[in-house]
């Protein structure tokens, strides 16, 4: 197979921190390559470096032979056909999503610009999301996290100048539902004829399975493994990550099937939400101890009810008889205090905890994020360090941190896994029935099939009502996608 781009030896520090040592790897026309890790494992800097974000440390990178020199940017990736969709979406919110493309394409000029624009982002995204809704007028900001993802993802395989040669995908269906991811792996299977390289890069291991030709797992830094698809399995690949979460992973199907008991004897206990009227519809209900999860098809109104349960003066619906802490699912826009430290982001709804009369005490608030990053493996250079330092991953970790340390007795969650490794992910399952255990109540949204048997109740959503309720314990995959549609 030809060999596109390769990168020799790359090491990439961030001060004293090291991000990446001594990297090689070689992506070949054509093929879809895999990239997984946990948090913090280095493949977000390697897609920097590919795309000219950042220059490496050390170490070279050749395109087509040709060693790139000290100067390769973003300018030169994108002018070689290399483009990106970055786990953080991009996208203008005040723009339309086709001024957006006007944005990223300079050249579209003259009076047809628009029409043009819009053109290229339709038929981008019928090709590879068919009946996606989204119209080419709509502000960025009125669409939702998954459309939104969906239009980064169409506008990164529009080309009106030079033919795409590699099209890196960081976390790309994280805010899509099932159907859309579906349809994006289709859509890769596709490009092979068309020898366009693919780096995908997931926490989602059955689909990096599903899309891909051959797996590079990273840890730490370091690339400790490559591994061919047909040939590879998920145990496989956990086991390359590091041995303890492959132990953690086995014993998270005990706790599952834990978990799938538990709705019994919810109806005796307190409701701590509850619909004002009831007027035929199916409505929200939530007991003491209890994890109700949201489901459907995204968009369709599951965080619009987190966020109107959690500010009470946008929910005429329902009566919420306990204190709440939301997760926001759209991390960059609601979820990290950008300018504060790892720690301040923890402990910000807590300064009953860290107050001293009436100063803050760092000491306090330093305990309680060391307890936190320890728990759920926040990987930081130090606790004191930007929240900005921390990868994608590692930054959810700490938004995660932050609600269950609140005291409130419920916990709305957006989709909280968002872009979490797969070991920490059954470490915060298992705190999360903890806290059930304790009589905490949790609402959770998820885009993850997977996490739904944590659930003790659903309730699948359409059109931005609830249209069906089920016992997690007895609904299979095919009833909640029945439901859906
Ligand atoms: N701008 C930065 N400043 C300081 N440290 C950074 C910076 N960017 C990344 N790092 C550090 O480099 C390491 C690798 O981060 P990277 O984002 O590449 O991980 P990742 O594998 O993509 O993780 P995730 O799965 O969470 O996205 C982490 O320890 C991170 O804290």
């Amino acid at each position: 197979m030809k060999t596109i781009i390769e990168l020799k030896n790359i090491s990439k520090y961030f001060m004293s921190s090291r991000a990446l040592h001594q990297v090689d790897l070689s992506i070949f026309e054509g093929e879809c390559l895999g990239i997984v890790g946990h948090n913090g494992a280095g493949k977000s800097t390697m897609v920097n470096i590919l795309t000219g974000t950042y220059p490496p440390t050390e170490g070279e990178l050749y395109i087509d032979g040709e060693l790139q020199p000290p100067g390769y940017d973003i300018f030169s990736a994108n002018s070689q056909g290399i483009r990106v969709v970055f786990q953080e979406l991009s996208l203008c919110p005040n723009l339309t999503v086709a001024e957006n493309i006007k944005v990223f394409h300079p050249n579209i000029s003259g009076f047809g610009w628009k029409k043009l624009a819009r053109e290229m982002i339709i038929s981008s995204l019928d090709e590879i999301f068919p009946d996606h809704g989204i119209h080419p007028d709509s502000v960025v900001s009125s669409l939702t996290l998954g459309q939104r993802q969906m239009v980064e993802i169409a506008k990164a395989f529009t080309a009106p100048d030079k033919p795409l040669r590699l099209v890196i995908l960081d976390e790309p269906t994280s805010a899509l539902d099932h159907k859309r991811s579906q349809q994006l792996i289709d859509y890769l299977d596709t490009l092979r004829e068309k020898k366009l390289s693919v780096i995908y890069i997931s926490h989602l291991l059955d689909e990096v399975l599903a899309s891909t030709d051959r797996i590079v797992v990273m840890k730490d830094g370091i690339k400790v493994g490559v591994e061919e698809t047909a040939t590879s399995s998920r145990e496989s690949i956990i086991e390359l990550m590091g041995e303890a979460k492959a132990d953690i992973a086995k014993e998270s199907a005990a706790e599952t099937a834990l978990a799938s008991k538990k709705d019994q004897g919810a109806a005796e206990k307190k409701l701590v939400i509850e619909p004002r009227k009831q007027n035929g519809e199916v409505k929200l209900r939530v007991h003491e101890g209890e994890i109700v999860g949201l489901t459907g098809l995204a968009g369709h109104g599951q965080t619009a009810l987190l966020i109107e349960l959690f500010d009470g003066r946008k929910n005429p619906d329902y009566q919420v008889h306990a204190p709440v802490t939301f997760l926001p699912g759209d991390r960059q826009a609601d979820g990290v205090f950008p300018i504060w430290s790892i720690t301040r982001n923890i402990t910000v709804q807590v300064y009953n905890k860290v107050r001293k009369l009436f100063l803050i005490d760092s000491a306090r608030e330093e305990n309680i994020a060391r307890r936190w990053r320890d728990e759920i493996d926040i990987k930081a250079g130090s606790i004191e360090d930007n929240i900005l330092s921390l990868s994608g991953g590692n930054q959810q970790k700490a938004i995660f941190s932050r609600c269950l340390e609140s005291s409130a007795k419920i916990v709305l969650m957006d989709d909280p896994t968002r872009g979490v490794d797969v070991g920490t992910k059954e470490v915060i399952y298992r705190r999360i029935l903890k806290e059930r255990e304790a009589g905490r109540s949790f609402v959770w949204y998820t885009t993850e099939m997977d996490e739904l048997q944590y659930c003790d109740r659903l309730y699948v959503f359409k059109g931005g009502k609830i249209i069906a309720e089920l016992l997690a314990s007895e609904a299979s995959e095919e009833d909640i996608l029945k439901a859906s549609f």
